[in-house]
């Protein structure tokens, strides 16, 4: 495996390799077994597979975790290693950013709720890096998680309105044994938050079983049952919790359009903890 850091000898070690199919995995790093499973699968389907890892300043607001965001290349570099990565991408912020950039991409509508109304102008960071990175690597299939199904939303609205020659994998969340979703950002959780934390993937499973038993008819009941488990956790701050078409994001009455999600994000003291369910409602739109 190559570790690159520049942008024009990223270009070169693909140049070659046009003819063949490229999978890039783009990242922030301090990668867990979700980031590998994304590489694992880009491993299985493509021929060379690059992935990034770049703590990307654009996509934090003022007072969000940039600092503190956990870095560690070496040890990310062997654990990429051993899923057979090819390229790893680690540009420096001055290599991607040179100068303050006066163009940015902003995808409208489904960025201005969830994630992108709690941190403002975040997705504006997300889309610009990605089409940077996109525009780098060129390559054939790009893997994104579906633990961030709004971010995945984005990018794949992105892709289609400004035609990128690319296709989006979407990937199924990685799990810890008591169901909490794989994060870089579980690290700062304290013991007991760590510990309450498994009420964000416990509720969601919950509602899961119960939608199957057909207990719930509105989207305001699933939020408000999902509210209530949650906030059962005295170190839980609900950010949001909200029942929505998906992909487009639209607000929902009754469950039935053909692709629901819940989507929940929650603090315990700073650290910001996001989870989605995604099912097929009763498909009558
Ligand atoms: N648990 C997971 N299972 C599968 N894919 C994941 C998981 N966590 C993150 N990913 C995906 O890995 C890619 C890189 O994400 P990122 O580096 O932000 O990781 P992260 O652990 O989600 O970090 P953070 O919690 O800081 O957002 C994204 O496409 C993301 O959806
Ligand atoms: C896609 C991404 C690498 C862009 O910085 C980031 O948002 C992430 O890790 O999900
Ligand atoms: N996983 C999305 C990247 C971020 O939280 O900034």
């Amino acid at each position: 495996m190559k570790i690159i850091e520049t942008v024009s000898e990223m270009r070169s070690a693909l140049n070659t390799a046009r003819t063949k199919t490229i999978g890039f995995v783009p990242t922030m790093g301090y990668l867990h077994e979700g980031h590998l499973s994304l590489m694992k699968r880009a491993r299985q389907e493509c021929d060379i597979v690059v992935i990034s890892i770049f703590v990307n300043p654009l996509q934090f607001g003022p007072g969000e975790d940039l600092d503190r965001y956990p870095r560690d290349l070496q040890r990310d570099a062997s654990l990429a290693r051993d899923v057979g990565v090819d390229f790893l991408f680690h540009p420096s912020v001055d290599e991607m950013y040179p100068e303050k950039p006066l163009t940015q991409v902003k995808v409208s509508k489904i960025t201005e709720l969830l994630c992108g109304k709690a941190r403002p102008g975040h997705f504006e960071g997300v889309a610009t890096v990605v089409t940077k990175l996109f525009h780098i690597i060129m390559p054939n299939r790009a893997y994104f998680g579906l633990k961030d199904a709004q971010q995945l939303a984005v990018i794949e609205q992105m892709v289609r309105d400004l035609h990128f020659p690319v296709t989006v994998v979407p990937c199924e969340t990685m799990r810890e044994s008591d169901g909490l979703a794989m994060s870089s950002r579980n690290v700062y959780l304290s013991d007991e938050e760590r510990r309450q934390a498994v009420i964000l993937n416990q509720a969601l499973r919950e509602v899961k079983i119960k939608l199957q038993q057909g207990q719930f008819t509105t989207a305001a009941e699933v939020n408000q049952y999902v509210r209530d488990r949650i906030g059962s956790q005295p170190l839980a701050r609900i950010e949001y919790v909200e029942t929505l078409a998906y992909p487009t994001l639209d607000p929902l009455h009754t469950l039935t359009h053909e692709k629901i999600i819940i989507a929940v994000a929650v603090r315990f003291g700073s650290t910001r903890l996001i989870d989605n369910l995604l099912f097929e409602g009763r498909g009558e739109s």
